[in-house]
């Protein structure tokens, strides 16, 4: 990690222990630096994907290795490897169902056939649910946000902010996550960074309260993006089901059309533990899109492919650092590149 980006962190930590108070020059300047001074994104995606792309394509070229002959036998033990490198277990059965059609086929001559049509399948199925967000597409554009606690939500929205804000669009933030006060307080941070208004009311205060203010402001203050910050919390499916719907009826009756967008944050980190997030805020949030965050370092960036081909959840954008322009939208050909290079 870039020193520069452990100065911010230290420094928004460093503020968040010191209170709300404290004047802004605590927070140290921009967290990631310049693209000329940083390798390039697809560099740094690659260089995060390194351990999936271990657990994944090295376990594979290690099963192929001297293999003169692709069989039945070859493709249990694919399916093995790629159930534990968290494809999912249905996403892993269709995918060797299609293998071994293909290997009747007599396509599958060797290991390097084999590779190429694995990489193709999964391209295929990454690519039938992708679909990058036009924040264009309504004005303002209403993303609600939910997810877990910890699992880069907050960090998530900082840097949606923070792109849009310099692509120069007007956003505004919500705290509507009103049971920790540290909440709204980060966010504020990341607020002043991208020089994004954030409103926000006390601590326990209701959450519609704060979506519908937010509401009117965006609409007062003509803003193209109103990015929602949610408890999100699944104590029960009962409690999330109903916080959600009085957020969306509020947001609904203020923005007609709104929310255009629910999108459910993952921490790919926590692989199969995800994907169980996924289904039960698939079923009691209207989920419409996932941010998976934290694919760097880990080794279970395959639920990307669970996620999408098992929930048919659209990847929206995919994190791979701490750093600002570490959230980018998810392309399935850069995905599927980085990971099989
Ligand atoms: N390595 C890495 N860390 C990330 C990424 N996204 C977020 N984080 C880190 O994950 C930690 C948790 O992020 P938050 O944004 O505070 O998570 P949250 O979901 O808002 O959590 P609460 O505020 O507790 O609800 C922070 O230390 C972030 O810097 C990512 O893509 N990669």
């Amino acid at each position: 990690m870039a020193d520069e980006k452990k100065g911010f962190f230290s420094g928004l930590m460093g503020k968040l222990a010191g209170g709300g108070g404290q004047p802004q020059e605590t927070v140290a300047p921009p967290v990631t630096g310049s693209e000329a001074t940083r390798p390039g994104f697809f560099e740094r995606l690659k260089k995060g994907l390194s351990r999936t792309q271990e657990n994944l394509v090295g376990r594979i070229d290690t099963l192929l290795l001297g293999k003169k002959q692709i069989d039945a036998d070859t493709l249990e033990e694919l399916e093995e490897i790629l159930i534990t490198a968290d494809i999912g277990v249905a996403t892993s059965v269709e995918l060797i169902r299609t293998l071994e059609q293909r290997l009747k086929r007599n396509e599958l001559q060797d290991g390097e056939a084999l590779k190429r049509a694995l990489r193709e399948e999964i391209l295929a199925r990454l690519e039938k649910h992708a679909a990058p967000l036009d924040i264009a597409s309504a004005t303002p554009f209403v993303i609600v946000v939910i997810g877990v606690n910890g699992v880069g939500k907050t960090t998530t929205i900082g840097k949606l902010a923070n792109r849009y804000a310099l692509s120069g669009k007007r956003v505004l933030l919500a705290a509507a996550d009103t049971f920790r006060a540290a909440a709204a307080e980060q966010l504020e941070i990341w607020g002043e960074r991208a020089g994004v208004d954030v409103i926000r009311h006390q601590e326990g205060a209701d959450p519609s309260a704060v979506v519908f203010d937010a509401c009117k402001a965006a609409l007062a203050r003509k803003a193209d993006l109103l990015i929602i910050d949610t408890a999100g919390r699944l104590h029960t499916k009962i409690n999330l089901m109903e916080e959600m719907k009085k957020i969306r009826r509020v947001v609904g009756r203020e923005i007609p059309g709104a929310p255009h967008e629910t999108l459910l944050v993952l921490d790919a980190a926590t692989g199969q533990n995800a994907i169980s997030q996924a289904k039960l805020f698939k079923e009691a949030a209207e989920v419409s899109g996932v941010a998976l965050t934290k694919l760097d370092g880990s080794a279970k960036g395959g639920i990307v492919v669970a996620v999408s081909n098992e929930f048919q959840l659209p990847v929206r954008y995919i994190g791979v650092g701490e750093g600002v322009d570490d959230l980018r939208d998810f392309e399935p050909q850069q995905f599927v590149a980085a990971l099989f290079q």
